[in-house]
Parts: C-alpha cells; sequence; structure tokens
C-alpha cells in the first residue's frame, strides 16, 4: 500500500497565518510583552496554561479538510498513519500538507508562551514537532490510557464539536524514574475541552483522558520537541530533574 499522496483542497490552511487564529491571542502574541501575555492566560492549574487560539472559520475549515482526506483515504484503499499507538482514529498533519503550518504555529505564535512558561522543558529551543489530530466517538476511540508524551511540551487544541465527557485529567508532572509514583490530591485536576480553547502543558506531565459519553470530540495536537533537550539527556524526561517533585524530595 503507498502512503496517500493529498493536496489540500483549501490551500490557506497551508500557512497558520492571522486568519487561522483567535484574534485576542494574535493581539496578545503580537504585543509580546509579558504582561499581554499574562491577560491571555489563564493558569487553570500548576503547569498548565490555557488559551483562546484558533479561529472558528480555522476550526471548520480544519474539519472540513481532515473529513476530505479521510474520504480520499478510503476511496483510495489507504490506510492514514496514526497519531500514535494509543489510537486507532485521528490523523497526522504532515499527511495532509500542514508540515509548514504546524511549525509556523509552533516557531512562530506559540513560542513566546513556551519560552515564557517551560523554561526548565527547553521551552525556548522547541525546533521540530509530531502535530495530529486525535478523535473520540461512540463508534470508535472514547478515551485514552494514562500515558505521558514524546515531546518536551504538548499543545492540546480543541476543535469541537458537541460532546459530553473525554475530559483531559491531569496527574502531575515526574521524570521517567518516577513515572508510576502516585499522585497528591493537590495534582489531581481536569481539563474540560471546548472549542477554541487550548492547553499548554509539559510532556511528563502525566495524563489520560475520561470516556466520552456521548458526541464527537476533536482535539489537535502538537508534540512540540528540543534537540538541544535530545542531545543532554538519553530520555526526554530522564531524571534526577528539578521538576520532578520526587527527585526533589530525594
Ligand atoms: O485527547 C486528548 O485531549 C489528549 C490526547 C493526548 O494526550 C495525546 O495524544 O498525547
Ligand atoms: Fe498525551
Amino acid at each position: 500500500m503507498t502512503r496517500p499522496s493529498y493536496s489540500l483542497r483549501q490551500t490557506w490552511l497551508s500557512d497558520l497565518t492571522e486568519r487561522c487564529l483567535d484574534p485576542g491571542f494574535v493581539r496578545a502574541v503580537q504585543a509580546g510583552t509579558r504582561e499581554a501575555l499574562e491577560e491571555l492566560v489563564e493558569r487553570p492549574h500548576a503547569g498548565v496554561l490555557e488559551f483562546p487560539l484558533f479561529s472558528t472559520e480555522y476550526m471548520e475549515a480544519l474539519l472540513r479538510e481532515i473529513h476530505a482526506f479521510e474520504h480520499a483515504c478510503r476511496h483510495r484503499s489507504v490506510r492514514p498513519l496514526r497519531p500514535n499507538s494509543m489510537n486507532n482514529q485521528g490523523v497526522v498533519l504532515s499527511e495532509l500538507g500542514l508540515e509548514d503550518a504546524m511549525d509556523e504555529l509552533l516557531y512562530t505564535w506559540l513560542a513566546p508562551l513556551t519560552k515564557w512558561a517551560f523554561p526548565e522543558h527547553d521551552g525556548s529551543s522547541l525546533d521540530h514537532q509530531h502535530a495530529f489530530v486525535v478523535e473520540y466517538a461512540e463508534n470508535g476511540d472514547t478515551d485514552l490510557g494514562f500515558h505521558v508524551d514524546d515531546s518536551e511540551v504538548t499543545l492540546n487544541a480543541c476543535l469541537g464539536l458537541s460532546f459530553e465527557g473525554a475530559e483531559v485529567y491531569f496527574r502531575g508532572a515526574r521524570c521517567d524514574a518516577h513515572r508510576e509514583d502516585p499522585a497528591n490530591d493537590a495534582e489531581a485536576w481536569q481539563w474540560q475541552p471546548a472549542a477554541g480553547r487550548a492547553i499548554l502543558h509539559a510532556g511528563a506531565h502525566r495524563h489520560g483522558v475520561h470516556p466520552l459519553r456521548s458526541g464527537r470530540r476533536v482535539n489537535l495536537i502538537v508534540w512540540a520537541r528540543s534537540s538541544r533537550h535530545r542531545r543532554l539527556h538519553r530520555a526526554p524526561h530522564e531524571g534526577p530533574t528539578a521538576w520532578c517533585p520526587r527527585c526533589e524530595a530525594a
């Protein structure tokens, strides 16, 4: 079977311009000051930033494009690459021709936030990414097991649609050696995704997805990585680290 060769139907999606983004997000990032970024983001939980990211026009267009891509794959009996070993649904955005757009999203638009909020995870030297869309539906994947990401920093942006359940639960950041360590009460938190809202968190921040109860949820995920970090460490979340509470306590 050959890999899908797919041409974007809506070619404007290949550039991650202001049209794709929430106007408040654009204003804050273009102002570039600490005050503007503080005003934009919420910190609903330790180690998590939440903010409005995409425009409604972009989210609707991206969902249409994904639909067209999946249709094209089915038509040619080609299996799309799955985002990772945990999902049976979803698409890898480079397969749609969105590699450059995701680079632009990370380096132009998200860099001020990752640099500011994730210095201990090399948020200022992110230089490659794996971007994909995950989907939960009653007749497909309905949850996601507890895990850490193969990323230094992760973006999770909800594109829609209407659903109940499928909250992302968090249980604190740990290095690889302390991955199985129980979470304390203060670390347990969950994010209720809503279309247009996005969060950033460290890849080492342990999380999973509660069962979907109804509807369909589609989220865009970017695993943002740093070559510098990976040169200095054998594994992305190798300890001892200053950000793992168990290492700190030792
Ligand atoms: O579905 C989500 O919101 C989270 C997905 C996720 O954690 C992942 O793909 O790494
Ligand atoms: Fe994840």
